[in-house]
This record gives structure tokens, C-alpha cells and sequence, in this order.
């Protein structure tokens, strides 16, 4: 692994997790948010939930490679074609993290009562240990973190604009994440996770 990741880990049992709060400067965060929301074809997936169809509390979108199928919120998405911004981002951590990434997931929370509930990012087509280089721009939301299936929060962390969490290693076997909904924030707030789909796994 390279040394990025020493310095910013978080030190949770059976985790590898690594936080940079500036990894981007203010003043490019503020240009990346304009610029990938305003590019993007936002979509607004409906899921089946106990039995139950809702809309996801949040617009989604996912590019990537054109053979990086990615199956979230229950439905098969094929990827937009890359933009300018987000291939620069990729290519600027796949050289500082010194691994390949072929898509990245796109969460937009317009304000507090977005939110994404407990899971895990374990999908088999992820592969084995899932590397997981996750990108924050706008409004600051709350990270949570417990045991999978376990009850209470175990940790928490503020992900800041243009912070960069990095998930690796065993952390989607044995921890789940949230983004609570929160009264607190008016603002929007944008995510993105850079993934390695394996699409050979796939049936
Ligand atoms: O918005 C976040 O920080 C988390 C997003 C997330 O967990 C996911 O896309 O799987
Ligand atoms: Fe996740």
C-alpha cells in the first residue's frame, strides 16, 4: 500500500480507513461542485423495500468505463460515458493511491433530509477487499460507522469539503456506513465514490 494511506488512518478493529481533509483546496472543491452537478443527468431510482416501492432519498448517478455495469439500489445501471472533471479526479487518485478505478458512484443530497441508510459496499462484482476512494464536495454531513448489524454508532466522522475518505482492506466485512438525515443542513452536498468494478465476476 502507499504511504498516503499512513497518515491519515483511523484506527478501528478489523478496519483500513484513512481520512485527508484538504486533499482538494477550497477553491477547486467549490469548481468540481458546480461543475459535475451541473453536467450531470441526475436520476432518482425507485427501490422496493419491504414491500414497499420508494424513491432513493437522494439523485444518483453512475460513470465509468463502458463495461463497469454497477448494480445499486437493487436496479443494473450501464455508465455514463466519463466527463473532463471526473476523469481528472480519477486519474489523479489512481496515481496517488497507486490502484485503478473504472467507475464512480455519484450521491447528491440536496439538503439534510437526503440521506443513505446503513450498508455495506460488498457487492461481489467490488471483488474480495474493496478499495473504496471517496470524495466529499458541499454542505459537511455526519459519516457513521458501526459493526455490521450491530446496534449504536461505533464512529463517527465529519467529511468535510473536498475531503477524501478511503475505504480498504476488510472495512466492508465487518462495518456498515450511514449518512443520517439531519434538521441541521439546508445546503447541498455531493459524494462520490470511485470503485474497481470486476465485471468478470458478474453472471
Ligand atoms: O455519501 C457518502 O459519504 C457515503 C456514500 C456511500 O456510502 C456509497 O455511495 O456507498
Ligand atoms: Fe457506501
Amino acid at each position: 500500500m502507499p504511504d498516503v494511506f499512513s497518515d491519515g488512518r483511523i484506527r478501528l478493529p478489523n478496519a483500513e480507513l484513512a481520512y485527508f481533509p484538504d486533499w482538494l483546496s477550497t477553491v477547486e472543491a467549490d469548481g468540481l461542485l458546480a461543475e459535475i452537478v451541473a453536467q450531470t443527468p441526475w436520476a432518482q431510482p425507485r427501490i422496493r423495500c419491504f414491500g414497499r416501492e420508494h424513491a432513493v432519498p437522494r439523485l444518483v448517478a453512475w460513470y465509468g468505463d463502458p463495461q463497469a455495469s454497477y448494480c445499486y439500489s437493487g436496479l443494473a445501471h450501464s455508465p455514463l460515458p466519463w466527463i473532463a472533471p471526473l476523469d481528472e479526479l480519477r486519474k489523479r487518485l489512481q496515481a496517488e493511491l497507486q490502484r485503478n478505478f473504472n467507475g464512480v458512484l455519484l450521491n447528491l443530497y440536496r439538503n439534510g433530509q437526503d440521506a443513505m441508510g446503513w450498508h455495506s459496499d460488498d457487492e461481489p462484482e467490488l471483488g474480495a477487499d474493496p478499495l473504496i476512494a471517496s470524495l466529499s464536495l458541499g454542505a459537511e454531513r455526519r459519516f457513521d460507522l458501526r459493526r455490521t448489524k450491530s446496534k449504536g454508532i461505533q464512529h463517527s466522522l465529519i467529511l468535510k469539503h473536498g475531503s477524501l475518505l478511503v475505504m480498504s482492506g476488510s472495512t466492508q466485512h465487518y462495518w456498515q456506513h450511514q449518512i443520517a438525515r439531519t434538521r441541521k443542513i439546508n445546503t447541498a452536498r455531493l459524494n462520490l465514490t470511485f470503485r474497481l468494478i470486476h465485471s468478470e465476476s458478474k453472471q
